[in-house]
């Protein structure tokens, strides 16, 4: 090859490279939807077309390299194809899992799921309750937790009871759609087969998680629809906390110290609910799930 022409592929090749990077970075930040990456991809010589399927699975919230590759397993995809070499079949495969993966193939435009999520002691746990008692309808999440059960808490109908080396295991298979370790002590997560699964079926799906569940919800699953359930006060906020009776003087100051964090979050969420009254916070709740709003 001339020099010229041998310098100017150089040059391309570099530009390639940039714009490839470029587009992971983008991927990672959530700027770009992984869906529209595909349908770039069918265009060749497109930065999306020449993206390595390693690449672009990696770039998912908690896809690392061991997952990556047994994925690529199920697909049926070798990890040296790029996104504009992929069979139809292929494309099709990994386009589905990337839809469950977002969440955005739930029954019509309703989002997947719905995270209830807000300050402690406003009542989220309460909230719940009541619409596990008064709402068949509503599927509530059963996360997993490594606190150990309260007395009248049943294993697997308030939470799966585990020990730190099942929820490790269940870390690393990549079975929960979030997790966090929560007033830092406990771990939380929620799996994430049964909430897909119901999610898939058109059922309505409720997670009452902390506020670091929902952010990593937000991230994974962009179609998720995010619930702030807010005090009507600071001072009922207070008076909920220190009514339940269930901290020392000390965890409840360090609790409303994270409670004041807490609260100024609401703007991240899709909508807001004031929890004056249980049972209309909670009708509240379920009529928006039900789209009645
Ligand atoms: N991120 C996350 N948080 C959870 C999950 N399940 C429960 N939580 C949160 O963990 C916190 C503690 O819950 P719990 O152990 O029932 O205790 P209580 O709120 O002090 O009665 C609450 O803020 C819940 O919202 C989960 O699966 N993921
Ligand atoms: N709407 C409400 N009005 C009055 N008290 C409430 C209300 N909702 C919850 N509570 C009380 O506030 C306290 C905290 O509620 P809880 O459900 O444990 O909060 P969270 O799960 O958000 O930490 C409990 O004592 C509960 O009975």
């Amino acid at each position: 090859m001339p020099e010229v022409d041998r310098a100017a592929a150089n040059r391309a090749a570099i530009a390639a490279r940039r714009a490839r990077a470029d587009l992971k970075h983008r991927l990672r930040s959530g700027e770009t939807s992984p869906l529209k990456v595909l349908e770039q991809a069918q265009t060749p010589g497109t930065p999306a077309a020449s993206l390595r399927i390693t690449d672009f699975l990696l770039s998912f919230p908690s896809i690392g390299q061991v997952k990556s590759e047994r994925l690529l397993e199920e697909l049926a995809i070798s990890d040296r194809k790029r996104l504009g070499g992929l069979g139809r079949q292929q494309r099709t495969r990994l386009e589905g899992f990337v839809r469950r993966r977002l969440g955005t193939d739930a029954a019509g435009d309703r989002p997947p799921l719905t995270v209830l999520a807000g300050p402690t002691a406003v009542g989220k746990g309460t909230v719940a309750a009541y619409i596990r008692e008064h709402f068949p309808e509503v599927k509530l999440s059963v996360s997993a937790t490594t606190r150990r059960p309260r007395p009248g808490e049943i294993d697997g109908v308030h939470y799966f009871f585990v020990d730190d080396e099942r929820f490790d295991r269940m870390l690393a298979a990549d079975e929960l759609l979030e997790w966090a370790t929560v007033h830092n002590k406990y771990r939380y997560g929620t799996p994430r087969g049964p909430v897909v699964q119901a999610a898939e079926r058109g059922e309505l799906v409720l997670l009452e998680i902390d506020l670091q569940g929902a952010r990593q919800v937000r991230a994974s699953m962009p179609a998720a629809r995010l619930v702030f359930l807010a005090p009507p006060s600071w001072d009922e906020l207070v008076n909920r906390l220190v009514g339940r009776g269930t901290e020392d003087a000390e965890e409840r100051d360090r609790r409303l110290e994270t409670a004041k964090v807490e609260l100024a979050a609401a703007e991240e969420f899709d909508e807001v609910i004031i929890n004056d009254e249980v049972p209309r916070a909670a009708a509240r709740l379920v009529e928006l799930m039900r789209g009645e709003r």
